[in-house]
């Protein structure tokens, strides 16, 4: 082939298509689909992933390829087609689809620089800077204060010149390996001719008459206790020869993980896995929910699912989110399948990250656990790919490609005809509702291990330890289990949600929370202006200075830290020792794992902490969990805050009495008699389902629609207000009379960096036109949004931030 068409690395509409560029002589063979390349593009150079080749190109004027970046080629056939997929579903450039499957230090980086063209001096301000060097960084230049204007006029001369050139990232690690050429009976012979006196070089060869596999140079020469000045003569004979191997930087290295056997499953959870393990059999596509309890075996599932593929030779992928892959869960899969597991997480370092894809890609391993990204592992025989905690919106990636893992997973799964199993305790509406209908199959653990039950909740209403003067973060209650369970050398799980801390009103007397009349959704309060606001439609209000329900003057919003919690509870309880787990304390590498060890190890009675502790932690020990503020999701304005609070609530509360010693929950809040509340504390998935459908129907909102939010910002307020009434009038005239058209609306966070943020928010059922429409309108922008700090629309399909 001649040709290569290429996507180069230059987001914009028309980059969107393939650049030819023609394959020298000397990377023909190479250039294939998937390879990365550097190539001229304008005044630069710079990098771009191979999509196809071809015998002829319609273009007269073609560039060389300048250098080829892979042998194997990063991105596979499939993975080429799924950037398309991905592009085409969110409207994004498709090379951040393609950068998007990749592990960041393969995405090029450039280096800006000058580069003299001559001998002579430039006879300007420019010339000290050079200081007699050929080449310079631009940002020396910047920093020189010599004007942009001489620059131009040298490049107008000729005589310097802008360079990009392109840093590749990677960093592959290799280590000096000796290996020997002679066979063992050729070695003795070799032994004869060396002089008694080289006691060294006798011993080397000596070891490699008997130890033939490659070692490495460094732990050769410590065993026999040895130089390199005895090896190099060997080496030079032509008895051993030293190469370089690639080593892979192994995370997990220093860790022994405990070989674990399969669990004879239970009677539920036989009956569950059965459908999966035929449809791995059949080589069928299919996509399974598997709704189970905290603590009803679901990993168990996942594990021995997982090594019926393994056995097929196939390939897994098992996806977890980024706050529950923790050691703890690393170990399971570990420990079961060994050096078969790759690992994907962000506490890796780059580096570490880039191995263990290297990892996948020379298909040293069969399974990768991993977090949101994992998805894209370059498998080439996927058998079979599971989502934990499926429900958990970190699996939707909320910035520039901005795609659901979920929705990526069953498209991969598709094309490799194979299972994909969704499992969670409580499934997001959108999977349980696909499951009623039955175009997912769904799967049922109702019972925990080990004859556990659930632990029992208590809810407190915090307006009644109010109206009896306690005026703490913790209820008599909540107190006297603390104390009681301390007393016991028992331990305890505060949990408190941070990403409600903002905005709701609410009334301290009644717990009243203002709401707005036409979206059902807890007001957002400003502060500059002293008012309410819905950022859904564009109701607003005045701050109340009483209560409409009660007229209690007690009217506040809301919000407290971990921080503030641990000091309050070390007044409270000065003896306990207390482990804090939020951004804060877990910022630096390895602290998080470190701090749960610690409370594994029992060295803390209370582990206090956000999100973080919710979910995946197995710790027989913890008998009570208290929650601290239970409404603080409530009052979110988000229509999914009442799953959210269901949601985490039931993984909070499955946290205690996972082992022999029952647990108990105690609940503060609010609001004890919201569906959410009452309904997580006893357990009842189902008729959360019911009644969260009931309002979503009556609302409009997802499952019964789809959303788009389309999001305008733009420093000038008036511009984003003028831009979003015109997409909103557009879209209206153009969409279907049974599609909601709603705006224009400021966003939720109506201001950052200086910019105003309006938002058109779409609900339909079917608008098959819809994407090409989006295109037309962001056709239509284009050159604004291409100036600096101008226009920006960015569109979220299926959104799950609504800020
Ligand atoms: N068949 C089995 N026999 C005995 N023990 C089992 C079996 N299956 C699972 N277990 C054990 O039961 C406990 C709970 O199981 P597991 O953690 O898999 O539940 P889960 O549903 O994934 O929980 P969660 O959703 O809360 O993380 C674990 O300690 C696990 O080792
Ligand atoms: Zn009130
Ligand atoms: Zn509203």
């Amino acid at each position: 082939m001649t040709f290569a068409n290429v996507i180069v690395d230059v987001p914009s509409q028309n980059t969107n298509r393939p650049f030819d560029y023609k394959i020298p002589e000397k990377f023909q063979g190479i250039v294939q689909p998937g390879v990365r390349v550097i190539i001229p593009f304008g005044p630069r150079k710079i990098m771009g992933y191979v999509v196809t080749l071809s015998e002829t190109s319609e273009f007269s004027k073609v560039k060389n390829i300048v250098d080829v970046l892979d042998v194997t080629p990063a991105l596979t056939e499939e993975l080429l087609q799924l950037g398309k997929w991905l592009s085409r579903q969110t409207l994004s450039y498709y090379i951040s689809c393609l950068q998007v499957m990749l592990p960041q230090v393969m995405k090029a980086k450039y280096r800006k620089e000058l580069w003299k063209l001559t001998e002579d001096p430039l006879d300007s301000d420019l010339d000290p800077v050079f200081d007699g060097r050929a080449v310079m960084d631009y940002e020396e230049f910047e920093a020189s204060g010599v004007s942009y204007h001489t620059l131009r006029n040298h490049i107008n001369e000729g005589v310097v010149d802008v360079h990009y050139e392109v840093k590749s990232r990677e960093t592959k690690k290799t280590t000096r390996m000796v290996e020997p050429i002679l066979d063992e009976m050729e070695m003795e012979e070799f032994l004869v001719d060396v002089s008694k006196q080289a006691k060294k070089q006798r011993a080397i060869v000596e070891y490699f008459v008997f130890n033939r596999a490659p070692i490495p140079k460094k732990q050769l020469l410590e065993l026999l206790s040895t130089t390199s000045a005895s090896l190099k003569p060997l080496v030079q004979e032509g008895v051993l020869k030293e190469f370089d191997q690639e080593v892979f930087r192994d995370p997990y290295q220093d860790r022994e993980f405990e070989r674990t056997t399969p669990f004879t499953l239970t009677e539920e959870q036989s009956t569950a896995i059965q459908p999966i393990l035929q449809t791995i059999d059949h080589k069928q596509h299919d996509v399974f929910l598997l709704h189970g309890v905290t603590g009803s075996g679901k990993t168990e599932v996942y594990l021995q699912s997982i090594q019926r593929v393994i056995d097929e030779g196939k390939e897994a992928i098992m996806l977890v989110p980024e706050i529950a892959l923790t050691p703890q869960m690393v170990e399971r899969f570990k420990g079961r399948f060994g050096s078969k597991v790759a690992v994907l997480h962000s506490a890796l370092s780059a580096g570490e990250k880039y191995d263990e894809w290297r990892k996948i890609q020379r298909k040293e391993v069969q399974v990768v656990v991993g977090a949101r990204s994992a998805i894209f592992a370059p498998f080439s025989n996927i058998g079979l790919i599971i989502i934990d905690e499926e429900h958990e919106t970190s699996y939707k990636q909320e910035d520039r490609t901005r795609y659901h893992a979920r929705d990526v997973a069953i498209e991969r799964a598709k094309g490799h005809r194979c299972p994909v199993v969704l499992g969670s305790a409580t499934p997001a509406l959108e999977t349980y509702a696909r499951a009623v209908k039955g175009n997912y199959q769904l799967l049922t653990l109702s019972k925990r291990m080990n004859e556990a039950t659930m632990p029992d909740v208590d809810i407190i209403d915090m307006r009644e330890e109010l109206h009896e003067g306690n005026r703490t973060m913790f209820s008599r209650m909540l107190k006297e289990k603390i104390d009681d369970r301390l007393s016991k050398g028992e331990q305890v799980v505060l949990f408190l949600n941070r990403r409600g801390y903002s905005t709701f009103v609410m009334c301290r007397d009644c717990g009243h929370v203002q709401e707005c009349p036409h979206c059902d959704i807890a007001l957002t309060f400003h502060k500059r202006q002293n008012r309410l606001k819905c950022h859904y439609c564009s109701h607003e209000e005045p701050m109340p200075t009483e209560c409409p329900e009660c007229e209690s003057k007690t009217i506040r919003y809301f919000g407290t830290g971990t921080q503030k919690v641990e000091e309050a509870l070390e007044q409270l309880i000065p003896e306990a020792t207390v482990i804090r787990m939020d951004v804060d304390t877990t910022r630096r590498k390895g602290s998080h794992e470190r701090l749960l060890q610690q409370f594994g190890d029992k060295k803390a009675d209370i582990l206090l902490g956000t999100q973080m502790i919710a979910k995946g932690l197995d710790f027989g020990n913890v008998t009570l969990v208290g929650v601290l503020a239970a409404d603080s999701l409530l009052n979110l304005p988000d229509f999914r805050a009442s799953e959210k609070t269901f949601q985490l609530l039931t993984q909070v509360s499955g946290r205690a009495g996972r082992h022999e010693k029952p647990g108990e929950v105690v609940v503060q809040t609010y609001t004890p008699e919201h569906y959410s509340v009452d309904l997580a504390s006893q357990y009842d998935f189902e008729q959360f389902f019911n009644e969260e459908m009931k309002l979503r129907k009556a609302f409009n909102y997802p499952p019964y629609y789809f959303l788009t939010l389309i999001t305008v910002s733009h420093p000038n307020q008036l511009k984003v207000q003028e831009v979003t009434q015109k997409i909103v009038q557009f879209m209206r005239q153009k969409l279907s009379d049974q599609s909601h058209v709603l705006g224009p609306t400021p966003s939720a966070l109506t201001r950052i960096n200086n910019r105003y943020r309006y938002q058109c928010m779409i609900k339909y059922k079917k608008e098959p036109e819809q994407r090409k429409l989006v295109e037309r309108i962001l056709h239509y922008y284009e050159d604004e949004m291409k100036q600096e700090n101008g226009l920006q629309i960015i569109v979220d399909f299926q959104p799950y931030q609504l800020m």
